[in-house]
């Protein structure tokens, strides 16, 4: 039997935390449509100070890409990142009622700090291969997460068209895109990188179920 890829062994690894992120209340009631306006709301914004710090962890991979073909890739995805998801995240500001004088009062959540800044040091001080792994998770969870819910299809679900945003073929295939250039690296690696970039995806992954957590229970800075 031949040895899986990374990111197929990255997925079996981290299955019992991917079931554990899909059984979370946020995601129940999301998938429900009872998640409360007040969660959403709150998630919302800090999903907004999230994408701009991700965009920018994608620009410095993008730096430390080791061909033309990954400065591309990541430096596209940055733009994206930002530019396209502030669009929608405009769109559903708006529907939910979220202010721009709401957005800019309300500071990075500790979950949502601690993310960002786990992901700029992945970026700044680690290699092309393992910051790569960190943010694999953003992209790869949200699609399965979005395409399980999706499955799940209850009519007049406040949130679909948030759902149907994850669930789509073309975020699809952007994840299959990353996918694919994180495993020819891993191809590459030495078993020490392996291991550094498997721990990096675990990493990530437990601040992604820890983000939704933190949603759920309107997470704030104690004092
Ligand atoms: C906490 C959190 N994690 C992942 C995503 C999903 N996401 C954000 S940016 C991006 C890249 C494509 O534009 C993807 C997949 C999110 N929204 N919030």
């Amino acid at each position: 039997m031949s040895t899986p890829c990374f990111t197929d062994a990255a997925w079996q690894r981290n299955l019992p935390l991917f079931n554990a992120t899909l059984a979370l209340p946020f995601n129940r009631e999301l998938a429900a449509g009872t998640l409360s306006r007040e969660r959403f709301q709150h998630y919302m914004i800090q999903d907004a100070h999230y994408l701009v710090a991700f965009g920018r962890s994608l620009a410095v991979a993008a730096a430390k890409a080791d061909d033309a073909d990954g400065v591309v890739q990541f430096a596209k995805a940055a733009e994206e990142a930002v530019v396209v998801e502030r669009a929608l995240h405009d769109g559903f500001m708006r529907e939910y009622a979220v202010s721009a004088a709401q957005f800019e009062a309300t500071p990075l959540s500790p979950v949502c700090h601690h993310y960002v800044h786990y992901l700029q040091s992945m970026g700044w001080s680690r290699s092309y291969p393992v910051a790569l792994a960190a943010l694999l998770p953003c992209f790869w969870i949200y699609a399965e997460v979005g395409r399980a819910i999706l499955a799940e299809a209850r009519p007049n679900n406040p949130y679909q068209s948030w759902v149907d945003t994850y669930a789509g073929d073309e975020f699809h295939a952007l994840v299959a895109r990353v996918r694919a250039t994180i495993d020819q690296l891993a191809a590459q690696a030495d078993a020490r990188t392996l291991e550094a970039m498997h721990q990096a995806y675990t990493d990530a992954a437990r601040l992604e179920w820890m983000f939704w957590d933190s949603a759920y229970r309107l997470g704030q800075w104690p004092c």
